[in-house]
């Protein structure tokens, strides 16, 4: 073994730190030496600042004031044990330890065999195929200890590596960590358990944020004539307060610390990617789908679901749609039946009103009720139990055929007589433009096919007063569904990939996965990175589930070209996904995250034209809808897929403008974030 030169490993001098900037500071000028190939067993009650301090050594948090020196270079000479066991509960043992060892960049040999012979010490299954989240909480804090043993580092940083382990098992441990001393490596460990801290070479005990002591154990027992540390900390406890309440409480950093160059850990990371890493985030990501298949088939089901529901839900027509009929041509004295009359050819015998009745019946979606009178009828629709009424005149049939005779130069008593009165319950507003639009549609076929058999030789137009073609674009019964279907697929698009993504970051944030992460030397670029690889690889298989129920299933209008369709909708996902690692990265609580997506989600739904179209907004609201993150995609997609327009037309490319603008700003956000994060997500 090679001889260790005799300088200190660690060296921590006036270091000061706290959280945010008004709060107080955790760490009021600790001074610690760490010698090398030494335990350093850091003590001290809880929330006294040891994982602070810890974590500033390891480089993941900058110090304000002070120096910290560290006698290694490199992440991959630290060996890291965080408090929570950050393990992903889903993996299996061997899983965990084969993707830790690959961000080491060691080989599967390498790592089985140190796997094993590891398992052996701390008492784990050998063969690690038992998942992690089925193990009692002691045995996932040794495949935590495992894990940080596993690339034999030269610095071990452990924060309470025997929490919740028996006494054996503690014994077993700090020998090892003898033995590894032994080897010419440095231990840093933490424990709540005074006494077992003799073992170590060297003890600091904090409080309040202040290294209060820092001795062998044995000479400080002398020191203070105590038979146990415990007996020893709490003197030294005792004189910290009575220190503390004569200095008067003053714990900021004196002028000559604040003056003084702050020297921060060496491994405070300035490196963005390593290919060996960002092949472990990969490996990592596969498994995990692997693991959750289920939830992996969400992306499959979960669009289905919605758009299902929502097909099912919206646009579709309201039925049953009944019109009470009073029809005084027929209902006259003696009344007129209906069954003689033809719908067809130029028949002018029968009553004109059983003819456009037969139209309205062969179309199917509307149904009439006869009604003798109109009190009757109103009184129907009053209840509720239809939609409106049409009424024919008495002289329907003679006045229709005298307009039909006359055109233009119609009598007025005639144009009263030849027109069929509607009235219609207009509070729900969607079922009656429905049913006007059937009313009108069947009125026009009705007279067309009249016109076609009977010749128009006054030109007359086919649904007076007011003559409706073939529509420009879309048809007279679905317009509200045509209006919906793109809104829901950019909606659901949008979201889901922003839930996914939330969770999985989020989740990986609260077991502490990230933040082992980070201590390993994985960036932010390679979680990032490899989350939106993952993520856009199944965005394809949710882009095709989506267009295909949407377009195929559903058969709502297509006629735009589908590969752009496709690469706008997917964008879509895009977006949706820069959003939820944005809100990962501004949050570590879930629930703040779910408020966050609620926060967005509500405006989106409303104000992007899912709902309703976005021109009937207000000047100053329309500008801000139309800068949301789906409202342009929505129309590009509207336009693309009921009008066929072309990607150069203005409503389309703006769609992609509006997609690549957002996907731009959510990364910038990102990233500033992090910057404000001290470099986590
Ligand atoms: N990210 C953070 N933001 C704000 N305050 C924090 C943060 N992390 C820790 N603190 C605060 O810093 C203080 C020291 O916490 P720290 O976790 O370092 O204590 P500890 O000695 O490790 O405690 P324990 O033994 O219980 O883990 C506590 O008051 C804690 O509330």
């Amino acid at each position: 073994m090679d001889p260790v030169p005799p300088e200190a490993a660690i060296s921590v001098r006036n270091v000061y730190k706290r959280h945010s900037k008004n709060a107080p500071y955790v760490l009021k000028g600790i001074n610690l030496t760490v010698e090398r190939n030494t335990i350093y067993g850091l003590l001290g009650a809880s929330g006294c600042g040891k994982t602070t301090l810890l974590s500033c050594l390891v480089g993941r948090h900058l110090i304000d004031f002070g120096q910290i020196r560290v006698f290694i270079q490199n992440k991959k000479q630290l060996g890291h044990m965080p408090q929570q066991v950050a393990l992903y509960t889903e993996f299996s043992i061997g899983e965990v330890v084969r993707y830790f060892g690959y961000l080491y960049e060691m080989t599967a040999q390498d790592i089985d065999k140190t796997y094993r012979a590891l398992s052996k010490l701390l008492s784990l299954p050998e063969d690690g195929k038992v998942l992690c989240g089925e193990l009692s909480g002691g045995q996932q804090r040794r495949v935590s200890l495992a894990i940080t043993l596993l690339h034999n580092p030269d610095l071990l940083i452990l924060d309470e590596p025997t929490a919740g382990t028996d006494p054996v098992l503690s014994s077993t441990i700090w020998n090892h960590l003898l033995g590894l001393t032994a080897q010419g490596k440095t231990v840093i460990v933490t424990t709540h358990y005074i006494e077992e801290a003799r073992q170590a070479d060297v003890i600091g005990l904090m409080r309040e944020g202040v290294l209060l002591e820092e001795s062998e154990p044995q000479s400080l027992l002398l020191r203070y004539s105590c038979s146990s540390l415990e007996e020893a900390f709490l003197y030294l406890c005792f004189r910290h307060s009575k220190e503390k309440a004569e200095s008067k409480g003053n714990e900021d950093p004196p002028l000559t610390v604040q003056c003084s160059p702050v020297l921060h850990s060496p491994l405070v990371s300035n490196e963005y990617i390593s290919w060996s890493r960002f092949k472990a985030q990969l490996l990592k990501q596969f498994i995990w789908i692997k693991r959750n298949l289920l939830v992996m088939s969400y992306v499959v089901f979960l669009p289905l679901i919605c758009m299902y529901v929502f097909n099912c839900a919206v646009g579709l027509f309201p039925s049953p749609l009944r019109l009470a009929l009073i029809n005084e041509e027929t209902n006259g004295h003696p009344p007129v039946s209906c069954s003689q009359s033809v719908d067809t050819g130029c028949n002018l015998t029968g009553p004109m009103s059983c003819r456009y009745m037969q139209k309205i019946e062969k179309i199917g979606k509307v149904e009439l009720v006869q009604f003798n009178n109109m009190a009757e009828a109103r009184e129907a629709v009053g209840h509720g139990k239809l939609w409106g009424t049409m009424q024919f005149t008495p002289n329907f049939t003679q006045s229709f055929l005298n307009r039909y005779e006359m055109g233009r130069d119609t009598e007025p008593l005639d144009i009263y007589h030849s027109n069929v009165y509607l009235s219609l319950d207009m509070t729900d507003f969607i079922t009656s433009f429905y049913l006007q639009g059937l009313m009108y549609d069947s009125f026009r076929q009705f007279y067309g096919d009249f016109l076609e058999a009977c010749g128009n030789h006054r030109n007359v137009s086919h649904s007076p007063p007011l003559r409706f073609e073939t529509p420009v674009f879309g048809s007279f019964t679905a317009s509200y569904s045509e209006f919906t279907a793109p809104a829901v697929i950019c909606l659901i698009q949008f979201f889901l990939p922003l839930l996914f993504t939330t969770s999985a970051i989020i989740q990986d944030k609260l077991r502490g996965i990230t933040e082992r992460n980070l201590v390993s030397g994985v960036t932010v670029l390679e979680v990032t990175l490899s989350t939106i690889l993952v993520q856009y690889l199944m965005l394809i298989i949710q882009t095709l589930v989506v267009e295909y129920i949407q377009y195929v299933l559903y058969d709502h209008p297509f006629h735009g070209d589908p590969w752009i369709t496709f690469l706008l909708v997917y964008l879509q996902g895009i977006c949706g996904t820069m959003f939820g690692i944005l809100i990962c990265f501004i949050t570590k609580q879930e629930q703040l995250a779910g408020f966050g997506i609620m926060a967005a989600s509500i405006p989106i739904m409303t104000l992007s034209g899912l709902i309703w179209p976005v021109q009937a907004q207000p000047d100053y609201l329309r500008y801000f809808s139309q800068m949301l993150p789906i409202t342009c995609s929505i129309d590009a997609v509207r336009g693309l897929t009921i009008r066929g327009y072309p990607f150069s037309h203005p409503m389309v490319y703006m769609g992609f403008v509006s997609s690549i603008c957002w996907s731009f700003v959510l990364v910038l956000w990102s990233y500033i974030q992090v910057k404000r994060n001290d470099g986590a997500p």
